[in-house]
């Protein structure tokens, strides 16, 4: 069942001084099914968290559709918005600063029930023990504060608060990339159960490709604004067809030696074209090792097959994606 369908989002920032156009998400369409860990992946600024903050009502886009559980959000008055987003939750990056340093982590637990309603305090406790278990925390945990926790803890705390509201979605910004490698995997393991045990989907916004491959059903590879590659995990690590897929999944080390014999290694050239000034056509051909005329004079439209779907002119209509 589809949980989330976005289609033909834009949303745009405006440079106040030059009054410059930035266009930080450019016609996005994503789908995620229920209990599912969907993948997104690119270079820093090329509109992820833009994706994700939009989608839990962060910014404001321009154009296009949210529709979550069967709600078309963006059409509905503010209030009414909310109330259809209450079931998708945002996992920040920095765990310390998305914490009240002052509040024991019991205290805030206690809040983000009391918020949805819940009066009754042995309720509200039975409830916390059962997400402490879900997020692997110790009841010890509660009476502390947010700075006397290891990076890990928080951002299961994190994890944990925002299970509160029963989410049927999490949006988790580069969740782990503070963490050192052995808590990661504690976290990891946690949005593994959680998709497992209580069906949670999970959108995992990360710059690590190594990660998103081991949890994620399907990825999504976006580049300024654009998302030029979708499928599923495997196929798309295996084969990438983009050939900015093909640089970001050419980084990967310990990829098994039958994925390396494909592997075209692909070294992207330069840095990030300026969002106020992307290039004609397909944006990514100013880095693009297969780049031709043809690329400058239109933007590729997606070539969806077998549940893959890619941008780019290499893929034409003869052209086989499997
Ligand atoms: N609040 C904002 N005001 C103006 N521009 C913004 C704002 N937020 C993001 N942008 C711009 O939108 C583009 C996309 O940024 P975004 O943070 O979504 O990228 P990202 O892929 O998540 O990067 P990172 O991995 O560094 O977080 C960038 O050009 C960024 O400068």
């Amino acid at each position: 069942m589809t949980l989330l369908k976005v289609s033909d989002l834009v949303v745009e920032f405006q440079d106040a001084a030059t009054g410059r156009i930035n266009r930080a998400c450019n016609q996005v369409s994503l789908d995620i099914e229920a209990g599912e860990i969907v993948g997104l992946v690119g270079e820093s600024g090329c509109g992820k968290s833009t994706l994700g903050r939009a989608i839990v009502g962060l910014e404001h886009p321009k154009s296009g559709s949210i529709v979550f559980d069967g709600v078309d959000i963006l059409s509905l008055p503010a209030a009414a918005r909310r109330q259809a987003r209450r079931r998708v939750q945002y996992i920040f990056q920095d765990s310390l600063a998305a914490l009240e340093p002052r509040q024991t982590i019991g205290s805030a637990l206690h809040e983000a029930l009391i918020i949805r309603g819940e009066r009754n305090p042995r309720a509200r406790a039975a409830r916390i023990g059962e997400i402490l278990a879900a997020t692997n925390l110790n009841s010890g945990i509660l009476t502390r504060r947010p700075r006397e926790l290891s990076g890990g803890q928080r951002q299961r705390v994190c994890i944990a608060r925002a299970l509160l509201a029963e989410p049927k979605l999490l949006i988790c910004d580069e969740p782990v990339s503070s963490l050192d490698t052995s808590l990661r995997a504690q976290v990891m393991n946690v949005f593994l159960n959680l998709r497992d045990e209580l069906g949670v989907a999970i959108v995992l916004i990360a710059h690590d490709l190594a990660l998103v491959r081991q949890a994620s059903a399907r990825v999504n590879v976006m580049y300024l604004g654009r998302i030029v590659e979708s499928g599923p995990s495997g196929a798309l690590y295996a084969q990438p067809l983009h050939p900015y897929s093909r640089a970001l999944t050419a980084a990967i080390l310990g990829i098994d030696p039958e994925v390396e014999r494909h592997r075209e290694q692909t070294v992207l050239k330069g840095d990030l074209p300026s969002p106020f000034a992307p290039p004609s056509g397909c944006s990514f051909r100013t880095r693009c090792p297969d780049a031709s005329d043809r690329c400058a004079a239109a933007e590729p439209a997606a070539l969806v097959r077998e549940g893959r779907s890619v941008r780019c002119k290499l893929y034409d209509e003869t052209a086989a994606v499997n």
